[in-house]
């Protein structure tokens, strides 16, 4: 992973940040190709929702530079959101709408109706697995479901990039791996860039790249089984953000 030379997929090049006058990102720079996915781990407080909050557009960057299949977010904002899709923290499904309405909804606000909403909304579930869920109200689907509903609408405007940010917190076990599943499989099949923000080391795998964020700088990033050595990832993790066992 470098993070110069990359025309596609995102790039960040020594972005920095601050919220009023506290340091929250300094000098970070990574980049994530096409189809591959990228774990941003990090403790509680090392930046991650920050970054998340640059990438969406919320706030701009001090200094540095984001691109987005080769849009600069700064420069042209509309062609680099539009390329974007983002999963937070917090769930915006309206749980008063079907799963299939939740989807088509978010499509008109992107432009897109009718029948192209439609087949997208179709296409987008049988990728999470949902189709046979499209007629609940998502007020009615568990936690898990929920998740995979938000990811599927995340995918209606075909994004290149898709965030998502501790898109696992609440989750039972099987539904987390269901998901982490479904994720990987979304970067290898239709070459979407992910970037995945979580402090839970099982969910990467030893092809993905990892950013490791400590402190608002990157303290390392490469391909997990590099990173990680003859070591387990979560002690080499531990280790650098300094939270390792006695
Ligand atoms: N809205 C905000 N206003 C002021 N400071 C903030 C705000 N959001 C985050 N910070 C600060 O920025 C730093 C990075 O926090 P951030 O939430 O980005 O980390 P994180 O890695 O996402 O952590 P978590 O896993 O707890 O969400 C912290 O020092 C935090 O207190």
């Amino acid at each position: 992973m470098s993070s110069r030379g990359a025309s596609s997929g995102l790039v960040v090049a020594d972005v920095s940040f601050a919220w009023g006058g506290r340091k929250a990102l300094e000098g970070v720079s990574f980049a994530a190709p096409p189809g591959k996915f990228c774990a941003l781990l990090g403790p509680n407080g090392a930046g991650k929702s920050t970054l998340f909050a640059l990438l969406t557009g919320l706030m701009r960057p001090a200094s540095g530079r984001i691109e987005v299949a080769g849009h600069d977010l700064s420069r042209a904002p509309r062609a680099a959101l539009a390329r974007i899709g983002a999963v937070f923290q917090q769930s915006t499904l309206d749980l008063d709408l079907t799963v299939h309405r939740n989807l088509t909804y978010f499509a008109a606000l992107h432009g897109i109706g009718g029948r192209e909403a439609a087949r997208r909304a179709d296409a987008a579930l049988d990728r999470l697995d949902m189709r046979e869920r499209e007629g609940e109200k998502a007020r009615a689907l568990n936690g898990g479901h929920r998740r995979r509903a938000e990811i599927a609408r995340a995918l209606m405007h075909d994004p290149a990039v898709l965030l998502l940010d501790e898109p696992t917190v609440g989750l039972d076990a099987a539904a987390r791996r269901a998901i982490t599943d479904h994720v990987h499989d979304l970067g290898r099949d239709a070459g979407i860039t992910v970037l995945w923000a979580t402090h839970l080391v099982d969910e990467v795998r030893d092809e993905d790249e990892v950013v490791i964020l400590h402190r608002g700088r990157v303290a390392a990033q490469g391909p997990a089984e590099e990173i990680a050595g003859p070591r387990p990832l979560t002690d080499v993790f531990l280790t650098m953000t300094g939270k390792a066992a006695a």
